[in-house]
């Protein structure tokens, strides 16, 4: 089994986007407010919180959020985010402290929206229930929801950012990377021979890789918002492309299923039956393709096309990861994994960073990033962090928040 492993990502400096990494380093600081009390611990109990949602997916777009409300050092509410359409954490912590909210700290790892939703704005449930101060560990990156700190400073509420910024950050990476870009992130997933072939001459593809590579990438289905092939994919291999069997009567809430091309498709193929929702895009533009998947709340695509739609892909710098899947086989000839994508020489080649690899079976499992994303980074440093605590440098007690005002050492206060 391949984990990520965030070493990799800064194992070698020289390789790496430098402007996507200072600019993440700038956005992600922790920072304590200016009476130099740390939020810290209480930060810790609502990521901790928000870690109970259910993460975003094709069903539940929204981000997970957690919030504790905090008076004279003792928590007196707490709340999550339960998935769209439900009360935002932060309603929720309100109506567990009841009167208690009034001149205490909400503690949220999300900046309150500023925005009616399929809810209310946070902003005015905590300005009516008479906090003094908001701490935050991430800015809200969708542009519609955003304006919460700026809400809150006008009505006179005290607010502090950024701490612990890149643990927030870490439950929602596929949700601030879909809001930052406008445009889901795409994994493309390939399962080749030792000499990069998808198919044999003939067309035989069956099977290439190991049944423990072939049941890992069934499963790794479940985390997507979506599923993309090309027709060409659909009339030469009849996929099904779901990730479980909903059962009898259950209704199927896996990825979405996209088809994208133009050719004609006959009625009968198993990606059309009605056990889960298709999407049919007659179309061969990936940027169509993944705002119309974006405009559905989608923020995180599997892409699972052969060697023309996944050229489509690379041609138009849309493929953010690979997950690939190399089996010990030759075949010397057949279907490529990819077709050509406009690299004519070795200074076009499109350049990915490994992140991980390992054993899937008989077979090696690469994982590679495009780019060194801001998660990436934040990662790295909540190992770092980690490792400190654990070797006894930081004797932080997420349930102890009774020393929660007396430990800060910075003065920062950055809205
Ligand atoms: N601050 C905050 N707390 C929560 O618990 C949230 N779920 C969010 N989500 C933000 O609001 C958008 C969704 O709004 P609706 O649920 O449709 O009302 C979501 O995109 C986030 O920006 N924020």
């Amino acid at each position: 089994m391949t984990h990520f492993d965030s070493d990799h990502v800064d194992d070698d400096g020289e390789r790496w986007d430098e402007p996507d990494v200072k600019r993440c380093q700038l956005r992600y600081e922790d920072r304590a407010d200016t009476d130099g009390a740390d939020w810290t611990r209480p930060m810790d109990r609502a990521l901790e919180l928000a870690a109970r949602g259910p993460g975003s997916s094709r069903c539940n777009p929204n981000p997970r959020v957690g919030c504790v409300i905090v008076s004279d050092g003792t928590v007196v509410g707490e709340g999550y985010h339960h998935g769209a359409g439900t009360v935002h954490a932060e309603v929720e912590a309100l109506r567990d402290a009841g009167d208690a909210a009034r001149g205490a700290t909400a503690v949220v790892t999300l900046e309150p929206c500023n925005h009616t939703g399929r809810t209310g704005p946070c902003t005015e449930a905590l300005i009516a229930a008479g906090v003094k101060r908001v701490v935050i560990a991430q800015r809200d990156p969708n542009p519609q929801a955003s304006g919460g700190v700026q809400r809150l400073q006008d009505a006179g509420v005290e607010v502090v950012t950024g701490v612990r910024s890149d643990d927030a950050l870490l439950l929602n990476t596929d949700y601030t990377f879909d809001m930052e870009h406008s445009r889901p992130r795409v994994v493309w997933k390939i399962a080749s021979t030792l000499d990069g072939y998808v198919a044999a001459a003939d067309g035989t593809s069956k099977w290439i890789t190991s049944e423990q590579t072939r049941k890992q990438t069934h499963e790794m289905r479940t985390g997507y918002g979506a599923i993309v092939v090309g027709t060409g994919t659909v009339l030469a291999d009849d996929p099904h492309l779901i990730s479980h069997d909903p059962g009898a009567g259950q209704e199927y809430d896996g990825p979405l299923r996209v088809v994208v091309g133009t050719r004609e498709l006959p009625s009968g193929l198993r990606v059309l039956d009605d056990i889960a929702p298709t999407l049919v895009m007659p179309t061969h533009d990936p940027a169509a393709v993944l705002t119309a998947l974006h405009d559905r709340g989608i923020h995180r695509v599997l892409l699972e096309g052969g060697p023309t739609l996944a050229a489509a892909f690379l041609a138009a710098d849309l493929v953010d990861e690979i997950d690939a899947y190399v089996a010990p086989v030759l075949l010397g000839a057949g279907k490529p994994a990819v077709g050509p994508f406009g690299a004519m020489t070795l200074a076009q080649a499109r350049r990915f960073h490994r992140l991980g690899s390992g054993d899937a079976g008989p077979d090696v499992q690469i994982i590679a990033t495009r780019r060194v994303e801001p998660w990436m980074v934040a990662a790295r440093r909540v190992k770092d962090r980690r490792a400190t605590r654990t070797s006894g440098q930081d004797h932080g007690n997420i349930h102890d928040l009774g020393n929660t005002r007396r430990r800060g050492t910075g003065v920062h206060r950055n809205c």
